[in-house]
């Protein structure tokens, strides 16, 4: 029976250390069930070890971990419900994703119960098809970890970066398959570089860097917070579009053309004024989104 009062992640005060490499270094986490949680951070701020202790890989140097109720070093057992695709997912080469996928099962003593066949068709894998795993792309590799998660049929899913090295199709088709896991009520904790896909995906996030919580919170009150975005616009007549910003919009002239800051709001509003006023717009870039400036801010990269 699953305890909706019970966080399906809790974490608190977790350090670990690798030798003089402090990993992390007092992360709290708390990740409601049924909800999809983003893990956002540069690299080497401590995502993967974050991961790797919540399913008993790493064992912390100091703190408490509970994973579904339990404290995932204390074995399989404690592990139960949980499935991760942290590290490349390692199967035999030489057989085909179906008969991996059934040897897997075997493993973890699913038998029938591990659906194979559902969990290729869920990930858009042929279960048909005998062709050998070391013949996949890169992106069908993925897809197979993903099933293999999915053979388990999990309640919590911890995945890390799951789109990353996949072509845009590819990471697409990741994306809308965790959507619609976390629509079926699939806890969900992904870790990524990339604010835009948690932006996507993600109800609530925790940014680490330097292996600290740098913030956390959910997605809606990050965007409440995120400053103004930068846009490069190319008018056919920037001095007079220049005069024409409205309240609320920063304009400053350079070389490339106009330098915008505004919100989205007031640069539509902008955008209108010029068009009335016979300044045709031939170009407008975002430079900086808004959300992807807050996390350079929050973690200190330039
Ligand atoms: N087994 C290990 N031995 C020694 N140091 C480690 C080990 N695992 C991680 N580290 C160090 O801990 C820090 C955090 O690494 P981690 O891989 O958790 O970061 P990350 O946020 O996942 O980075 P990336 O985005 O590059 O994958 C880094 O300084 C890394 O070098």
């Amino acid at each position: 029976m699953i305890d909706t009062a019970q966080p399906a992640i809790e974490v608190r005060g977790l350090v670990k250390a690798f030798g003089d490499v402090t990993a992390l270094d007092g992360v709290d986490l708390e990740v409601p069930e049924g909800s999809v949680h983003g893990l956002l951070g540069p690299n080497g701020a401590g995502k993967t070890t974050l991961l790797r202790i919540l399913v008993g890989l790493v064992s912390p140097s100091a703190g408490t971990v509970r994973v579904l109720g339990h404290d995932p070093a204390l074995g399989p057992a404690a592990r139960e419900g949980v499935a991760s695709l942290i590290e490349s997912p390692r199967f035999k080469p030489s057989l085909s994703a179906r008969t991996n996928l059934r040897m897997l099962a075997d493993l973890d003593g699913l038998g029938a119960a591990g659906d194979v066949e559902d969990a290729l068709a869920r990930v858009g894998l042929d279960s048909r098809q005998t062709r050998a795993v070391r013949h996949y792309s890169l992106g069908m590799r993925q897809r197979l970890g993903i099933a293999a998660c999915l053979v388990r049929r999990p309640r919590l899913l911890l995945l890390d970066e799951p789109a990353n090295g996949l072509d845009p199709s590819g990471a697409r088709d990741v994306r809308m398959l965790v959507r619609e896991l976390a629509d079926e009520g699939t806890t969900v904790l992904l870790s990524s570089h990339d604010m835009a896909e948690v932006d996507e995906l993600c109800d609530s996030v925790t940014i680490l860097a330097r292996g600290r919580v740098a913030r956390t919170g959910s997605m809606a009150g990050l965007r409440t917070e995120a400053p103004v975005a930068a846009y490069l616009l190319c008018t056919a007549d920037d001095a007079t579009a220049a005069t024409l910003a409205p309240a609320g919009v920063t304009v400053e002239r350079t070389p490339a053309g106009l330098v915008v800051s505004a919100t989205q709001a007031d640069m539509d509003a902008y955008a209108v004024v010029l068009g009335r006023s016979g300044v045709p717009i031939r170009t407008l870039q975002l430079q900086t989104a808004p959300l992807e400036a807050l996390f350079f801010a929050l973690t200190d990269v330039a």
